[in-house]
């Protein structure tokens, strides 16, 4: 195969085994990352798997004709209710019809409308108020930032039925369910044997989440009058839009799902970050611009707060793993190597952020300031990957940044935040099927008011 004349180790030319090992303990990013520190920006990790780093494999794959290649079947682990989403719809012709049902509504003329911002700068405030009545103790930061994800979220979705998780603890249970699982190896199981699926016992299976299913089918099947007019249930329930109210359930599971992890573990790295002692001046900063900002000013104006997000999705990118597309029918040349037709490629966002030291320079270290530097700033806005790109990149990107913006005003322009003395769990990244989280679960800070 002309995969063979790619870098990487000798024995990924006959074999898929030890990247499949390495999925399946949990290393996969890191096994990547180490091979192309080793082999440079093309490695090959299978005799039919190549991984990418560079701007040109990134366009090709994910951009090329809008959408770049078809995903792989692995995105099937992602149907909800055993029904394919728009993320885990596999050809990009379909997916390209379903994205246009929600396009509308997670533009950013929808979300920065009075009904979504009343309703995020309101969880914004019981996070904020939760902080401020710990007094000198320390808060669980991961909890919280979890709970204000899937308030916002569900509130973007269903308001007013979105949940209170902050504040009410059958909605906490919700949030529980959805954060607290060990799935990597059991989702793998089912992936790669999907024949012997069946028969496994309950034990191996992913854990469901009954509580959850049972509030997004409440929503979707509730006819009382009501649904705000932003909200995507509201489109989603649309005759024009085609979809059943099943599909349109698992479409709001999938957003769940996908809009929980992703911000909430986003924005728990971030702050841990800024409570580092040596990151304290960065945190300075930022309260500077925060107080200093004109009320009236719009929150994507501020240029520390955005140079802080970027630097710290860029560090600690939610999604940090391989994103698998088929190389399409024919081949195509990427960077200079031929791939045949339906072999796999992907580019990970952890290593593309880091590959590249001209563009990113000590790229390990959380340095907000890289971002405010006016020269190389298109190279550095080119090469952020954390949203992925092109047609299949992140849908609800808007959504997730007005969260954060909104959140880290609140936080810090009251309270200096520094890292409690009884925080003894790990922050390292912990990879799950393609999101990754603190490992220890667990961020405790102390909250002091300015
Ligand atoms: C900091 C927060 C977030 C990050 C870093 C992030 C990152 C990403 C990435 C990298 C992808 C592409 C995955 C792939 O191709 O395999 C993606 C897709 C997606 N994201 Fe996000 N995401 C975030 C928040 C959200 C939120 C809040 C929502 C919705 C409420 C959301 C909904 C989606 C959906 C629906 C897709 C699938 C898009 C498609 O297939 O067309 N994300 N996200």
């Amino acid at each position: 195969s002309p995969i063979s004349k790619v870098p990487g180790p000798w024995y990924t030319r006959f074999t898929s085994f030890w990247i499949k090992y390495q999925e399946f303990t949990a290393n996969r990013r890191e096994s990547i990352h180490s091979l192309h520190k080793t082999y440079g920006p093309v490695v090959r990790l299978g005799p039919n798997e190549v991984s990418f780093t560079s701007l040109d494999a990134i366009k090709e794959i994910y951009a090329s004709g809008g959408s770049g290649y078809d995903k792989t079947e692995f995105y099937s682990l992602f149907k909800q209710f055993k029904i394919t989403t728009m993320f885990s719809t596999l050809p990009r012709d379909e997916h390209s019809k379903r994205k246009r049902i929600f396009a509308e509504r997670y533009a950013m003329t929808n979300v920065m409308k009075a009904g979504p911002l009343a309703a995020i700068n309101g969880r914004a405030a019981a996070f904020v108020s939760q902080c401020a009545a710990a007094g000198k103790k320390s808060v669980d930061v991961y909890v919280l930032l979890h709970c204000y994800a899937v308030d916002c979220v569900t509130h973007f979705m269903f308001s007013p039925g979105g949940l209170k998780s902050l504040n009410i603890s059958e909605d906490f249970e919700i949030m529980q369910e959805l954060t607290y699982h060990q799935s990597l190896q059991k989702s793998l199981l089912e992936y790669y044997l999907p024949s012997l699926s069946p028969y496994f016992p309950n034990f191996l299976h992913p854990r469901s989440a009954p509580k959850t299913n049972q509030y997004v089918l409440d929503m979707v099947n509730q006819t009382a009058p009501g649904l705000e007019s932003f909200t995507l249930l509201e489109k989603l329930k649309r005759k024009e839009t085609g979809l059943q109210l099943l599909q349109a359930a698992a479409e709001c599971k999938d957003h769940m799902a996908a809009g929980i992890d992703t911000t909430g573990d986003g924005l728990c790295f971030l702050m841990w970050e800024l409570s580092q002692p040596h990151n304290l001046i960065f945190q300075q900063r930022l309260r500077h611009e925060l107080i200093s900002a004109s009320p009236d000013a719009p929150l994507d104006s501020l240029v520390y707060l955005e140079a802080v997000i970027k630097e710290a999705l860029r560090c600690s990118p939610p999604i940090p793993m391989s994103l698998p597309r088929y190389v399409p029918e024919g081949g195509r040349t990427i960077d200079g190597y031929f791939i045949p037709g339906h072999s796999i490629v992907s580019c990970q966002p952890y290593t593309v952020h880091r590959a590249h030291e001209s563009v990113f320079p000590e790229p390990d270290r959380f340095y907000p300031d890289r971002w405010l530097d006016e020269e190389g700033a298109a190279e550095r806005n080119r090469h952020f990957f954390a949203f992925a790109v092109g047609g299949r990149g992140c849908t609800g990107k808007n959504l997730a940044l007005t969260e954060m913006r909104i959140l880290l005003k609140e936080v810090y322009s009251r309270f200096q935040t520094t890292v409690a003395p009884d925080m003894e769990g790990s922050m390292k990244l912990d990879d799950q099927i393609i999101s990754a989280r603190p490992e220890g679960q667990t961020c405790k800070l102390i909250f002091t008011s300015v």
